[in-house]
């Protein structure tokens, strides 16, 4: 935890003199480091490119849904109905708030360091324990749905129209959240509003990342190996890549598509589909020249809900049920760990 007081930023320890060599604490053991991303042409390694527009047949499109989350438990969408411009508008004031406004402003926003995933200006969302290894990141979290949970006043006011395009982002992302959920269940046999109904009250959260760039991106990461704990996540990015998601015990880079939205799977898909689809691994490896940024919008239920496997999918059941709000504690005491969280409810 940090001290109280002395809040440490990524980006200011990037900006001082440590052209040559990042703190030891950023430094990743051997086994994490990222190594050469294989992201070859060949094709179990394209990321799938789902095109929810047109008139395309309910069957065709949840065919494509299907492989894609059996294959990857992630994927690129397009024609997703959020308009381009509020996703150009998005990244333009996410990248405003950490490169124009001086660290001292961006400190009156801080997160509280008592608290987990509490709202705000941080850079240690993941860290277990103190000697935990910390990711070479900032962020800014948002808490957007429900909108009991709202608050604008007290998400940045630089640039003027930050917190109007948050609010915008957040409505367009809940409803592209609750058509995809619905293409997801259909696609398994199950009723469309399934997953949706067993999720109850949507909690969503906006987190735009900042990845400052890094002397030694060869030791670092941006962001751990994780699986997401919740149902859905969508994500998008600047110019600049750095996502990477595991596939057959290989990293593959998600090629930043201006356009399209990427899907990425959370734990309690994977459990509520009995493991028929799995939660997708993923993290952010930095980069020795540029910044990086990227925004991902989650999906999650109250932490009173309970998720079990849907009965008759892919008997016998595979995960204990779990209470949300116990599996959001586990990963906060215990770290992401790739996906040790959800291995611990395997039947
Ligand atoms: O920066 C990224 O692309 C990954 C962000 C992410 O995985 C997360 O915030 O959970
Ligand atoms: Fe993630």
């Amino acid at each position: 935890m940090e001290v109280a007081g002395a809040p440490i930023r990524v980006q200011s320890i990037a900006e001082k003199d440590l052209k040559v060599a990042v703190p030891p604490q950023y430094i990743q053991p051997q086994e994490n480091r990222p190594s050469k991303p294989s992201n070859g042409n060949a094709n179990d390694h394209k990321i799938p490119m789902i095109d929810l527009g047109g008139d395309k047949q309910v069957d065709i499109l949840c065919g494509e849904i299907r492989s894609a989350c059996t294959e990857w438990g992630a994927f690129h969408v397009i024609n997703h109905g959020v308009s381009i411009s509020l996703l150009d508008e998005i990244r333009k004031i996410g990248s405003s708030f950490f490169e124009d406004l001086p660290m001292a402003e961006k400190l009156r926003y801080a997160y509280d360091s008592n608290s987990p995933a509490s709202e705000g200006y941080g850079s240690r969302m993941l860290v277990a324990s103190d000697d935990a290894v910390l990711d070479w990141r900032d962020y800014f979290d948002h808490h957007t749905f429900p909108l009991s949970r709202r608050n604008p006043s007290r998400w940045p006011h630089f640039p003027p129209n930050y917190r109007e395009v948050i609010e915008q982002y957040s409505d367009e992302m809940k409803v592209l959240a609750v058509k995809l959920l619905g293409l997801i269940s259909t696609s398994l046999g199950l009723p469309s509003s399934y997953i949706e109904e067993a999720m109850g009250e949507i909690y969503q959260n906006i987190t735009v990342s900042y990845y400052p760039s890094c002397p030694q991106p060869e030791l670092t990461l941006g962001l751990q190996s994780h699986s997401d704990m919740g149902f859905i996540t969508l994500l998008i990015q600047q110019n600049v890549a750095g996502l990477q998601v595991s596939k057959n015990d290989d990293w593959v880079t998600v090629d930043p598509e201006s356009h399209a939205i990427f899907v990425i799977l959370g734990d309690q898909t994977e459990i509520i589909t009995n493991g028929v689809y799995k939660s997708a691994v993923h993290r952010a490896i930095t980069n020795g020249v540029k910044a990086r940024l990227s925004i991902a919008t989650f999906h999650d239920p109250a932490k009173t809900v309970f998720v079990s496997p849907a009965p008759g999918l892919n008997p016998p059941p595979r995960y204990h049920e779990v209470v949300y709000g116990d599996y959001v504690s586990s990963w906060y005491t215990k770290g992401p760990n790739g996906k040790r969280n959800i291995d611990a409810l395997l039947i």
